[in-house]
């Protein structure tokens, strides 16, 4: 768990950061999104301490951070930015091995979690362990920066536009990596986005900042359905939120009873914008909604979809 409460930053007499206060579950991934210049990135370094915050707490696990040498703290907390920052003269395995290397682990040690990092990361080590970082994509330099944060097994990432300078396609691929490996580690995230689909695609939480504080903190579609003011309701999406919303909300949300419609039934964990899509691919009004295991539950309904993106 991550918790701050009353942090506060000036920049000379300007509040970079103004009395944030934010609870992150152990597990969880946090999105940080809001205007250029509202306090993210300022936000995310006072966690590790690469900026010195001027008031307020911030505890990790209930220990403040203040309270521990900060080169510890940071050997905890790993670290991933758009700019990357390999070290361009080492290879590959070096720079994952970073953090294992100066907590003085064994080299047949640190080897094999180099492998099993580059592997985690959808990089095949026998090809790119020996690599030097100029000869990787912008999208491969990334899944190694990521996977240097993940060395030494940190229980904490923060992580700062991680995708950022990526195409579109790479960073699609990126963030479906970024989930597979949280559900397979349950690390608990940090991240700083300027891209509100990215956040509702990443993360359980999302805090919107403006001004250096939090307007409104919670679930997607919690913001989606009810922003708390015009600002919100126009950073997620203005005219485009009622779309958002059927992105994070299930058919089985909106099965109803009637006249089963022909074809296959769509299963009930199906997106609603999925749903819409298959919908006007096949010209219908209506699809089959079944469970796991393919016993038919009722049907969704075009009007509903619609409703539903109006809320
Ligand atoms: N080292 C610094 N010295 C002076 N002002 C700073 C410094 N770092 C940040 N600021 C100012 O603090 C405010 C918040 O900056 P921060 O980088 O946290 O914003 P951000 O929300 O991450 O922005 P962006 O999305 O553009 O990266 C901005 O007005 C910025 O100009």
């Amino acid at each position: 768990m991550i918790e701050l409460s009353g942090v506060t930053k000036h920049f000379g007499d300007r509040a970079a950061v103004d009395q944030v206060s934010l609870n992150v579950a152990r597990g969880e991934i946090c999105a940080l999104v809001g205007t250029s210049g509202s306090g993210k990135s300022t936000t995310l370094r006072m966690i590790n301490r690469l900026i010195e915050k001027d008031a307020g707490t911030i505890r990790i696990d209930g220990v403040d951070v203040d309270s521990q040498p900060v080169v510890e703290l940071r050997r905890r907390i790993g670290y991933v930015i758009q700019s990357i920052g390999l070290f361009p003269h080492w290879s590959v395995a070096r720079n994952v091995a970073t953090v294992p290397a100066l907590l003085g682990w064994p080299a047949a040690k640190a080897n094999a979690r180099v492998d099993e990092l580059l592997a985690l990361v959808g990089l095949d080590p026998a090809i790119y362990r020996d690599r030097s970082p100029h000869q990787l994509s912008g999208g491969q330099q990334q899944r190694v920066g990521f996977a240097r944060a993940l060395a030494a097994d940190p229980d904490v990432l923060l992580m700062d536009e991680p995708f950022g300078a990526v195409d579109p396609v790479t960073r699609d691929s990126l963030q479906s990596e970024l989930l597979r490996i949280h559900a397979a580690t349950a690390k608990t995230i940090v991240l700083v986005t300027h891209d509100i689909d990215e956040a509702i695609r990443l993360a359980s939480q999302i805090a919107v900042m403006d001004l250096g504080r939090i307007v409104q903190q919670g679930r997607p579609r919690d913001l989606l359905a009810n922003p708390a003011d015009g600002f919100v309701r126009e950073f997620v999406g203005g005219t485009r939120r009622g779309l958002r919303l059927l992105k994070v909300s299930a058919v089985g949300d909106l099965v109803q009873a009637g006249p089963v419609p022909d074809g296959v039934p769509v299963p009930a964990s199906t997106a609603l914008d999925d749903a819409l899509a298959q919908m006007i691919a096949q010209s219908r009004t209506a699809l089959a909604v079944a469970d796991d295991n393919g016993a038919v539950l009722g049907i969704v309904r075009l009007e509903d979809l619609v409703l539903r993106a109006a809320a």
